[in-house]
């Protein structure tokens, strides 16, 4: 279980998150500047919050961010252009590339997980959009963290690549058993990556369900505002 309690002051803005996420993926949903990537970088040690996160009774929060057991994956994760896609994803482990023989085996692993292991030595102006996040994605979990953080990462892709990729996290979530936060600005996301659903609303989570709830009739109040439709029950 991952347990956040954090806080965070921007100039203007003031985040205050208070949720226990279970393993699985969790889908981050809010309009833009609500405060999603404040909480991503919070917990990938990227800001410096106040307060603790706690990951299976460890604390995190006064670990740097290369000794938490997070990978993060941006939206941009550019590749290294001048290495071949094996390389891309070594690097993840040793900088310098020499890697040990369980090392190797562990890029190996990657790369078939991420289905890429006939492109391992392509360099990546020889890849597809889709292939070439998936080098990414195979770069952060190289390490075998078990902290997935994923922000919109795919949102450069087209539909059916997206939702190609989107299948994959689902995938590697349940059978490593990682915690995923994936930032969506798409609720179509959400419903087809599975698991829950978190709300942010000016820097607080407003919502915490399963991911039903967005195909739901009787709908969840704060989803409903979220989504611009109006809710009898609430006014
Ligand atoms: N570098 C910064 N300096 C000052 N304020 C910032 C900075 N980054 C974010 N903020 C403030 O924090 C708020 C939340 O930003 P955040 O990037 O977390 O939102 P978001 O929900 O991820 O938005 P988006 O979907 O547009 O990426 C913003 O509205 C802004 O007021």
């Amino acid at each position: 279980m991952l347990k956040i309690n954090l806080q965070y002051d921007w100039e203007t803005f003031h985040a205050d998150y208070c949720v226990d996420i279970p393993p699985g993926v969790t889908t981050l949903l809010g309009g833009s500047g609500e405060g999603k990537s404040t909480l991503l970088h919070l917990l990938g040690g990227f800001l410096d919050g106040r307060g603790e996160i706690y990951f299976n009774d460890a604390s995190l929060l006064s670990l740097p961010a290369y000794e938490r057991p997070i990978s993060t994956l941006f939206q941009s994760d550019n590749l290294f252009p001048q290495l071949t896609v094996w390389q891309n994803v070594a690097v993840g482990l040793s900088p310098s590339l020499s890697l040990n023989k369980e090392q190797n085996q562990k890029v190996q692993w990657a790369l078939d997980k991420t289905q890429l292991l006939d492109k391992a030595e392509r360099f990546p102006q020889a890849l597809s959009g889709g292939q070439a996040q998936r080098v990414a994605i195979a770069r952060a979990l190289v390490r075998k963290k078990p902290i997935l953080l994923l922000d919109e990462p795919f949102s450069a892709l087209d539909p059916s690549l997206r939702e190609e990729m989107l299948y994959l996290v689902n995938d590697v979530t349940q059978e490593l058993g990682l915690t995923t936060l994936l930032v969506s600005h798409l609720p179509s996301e959400a419903t087809l990556v599975g698991g829950r659903v978190i709300l942010i609303e000016q820097g607080r989570i407003t919502a915490h369900e399963d991911v039903s709830v967005l195909s739901e009739t009787g709908f969840h109040p704060h989803f409903s505002r979220y989504f611009g439709v109006s809710n009898s029950g609430e006014r």
